[in-house]
């Protein structure tokens, strides 16, 4: 599901780690889709079960090589949300372009039952977006606008 895609954009790699052997990659699953899925690399043998009101770091058994420039987002997935009140912690979850440690998925269970994941789930998704950094600067004052200080509803609600 990449052919539509330019080949002038830089590619994200991914290196798999042992505990994500079998498991596929994470892919775009629609042409339009924003986000890939990410899957839960637990082992076969020992699925997590998340108690109501609990969380956890899911390992997706991934390395993300994502180009300078750019970030990935690890946000919910609605549908775990909707039916199961599962939901990322931090969401968005930042992940850094030099980041080379294993991504990991911060799920909490906001439902009332216990939520099993077991190997291979799709549990959240990872969107790529531009970033922009900009030098950081020190000033004496904050230059004058209509706004002010106005914030946090000042504008009203109609
Ligand atoms: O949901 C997430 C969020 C972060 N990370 C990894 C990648 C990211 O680059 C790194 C640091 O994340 P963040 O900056 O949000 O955490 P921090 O608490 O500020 O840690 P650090 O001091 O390492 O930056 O942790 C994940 O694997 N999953
Ligand atoms: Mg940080």
């Amino acid at each position: 599901m990449t052919e539509h895609l330019s080949v002038s954009m830089p590619a994200l790699g991914i290196v798999r780690l042992a505990h994500a052997d079998g498991l596929a990659l994470p892919a775009y699953e629609t042409a339009g889709a924003a986000g890939i899925d990410l899957r839960a690399a637990v082992p076969e043998s020992e699925r997590l079960v998340l108690k109501a009101g609990e969380r956890a770091l899911v390992p997706t058994g991934l390395i993300f090589e994502i180009p300078q420039g750019y970030e990935g987002q690890v946000r919910p997935r609605s549908g775990l949300a909707f039916k199961n009140g599962v939901t990322c912690l931090n969401t968005p979850g930042t992940i850094d372009s030099d980041y080379r440690g294993e991504v990991k998925v911060l799920l909490i269970n906001h439902g009332d039952a216990d939520f099993v994941i077991e190997r291979g789930m799709r549990v959240a998704q990872m969107v790529l977006a531009p970033v922009v950094q900009l030098a950081v600067e020190e000033r004496n004052l904050a230059g004058v606008t209509a706004r002010g200080e106005g914030g946090f509803g000042s504008t009203g609600t109609a």
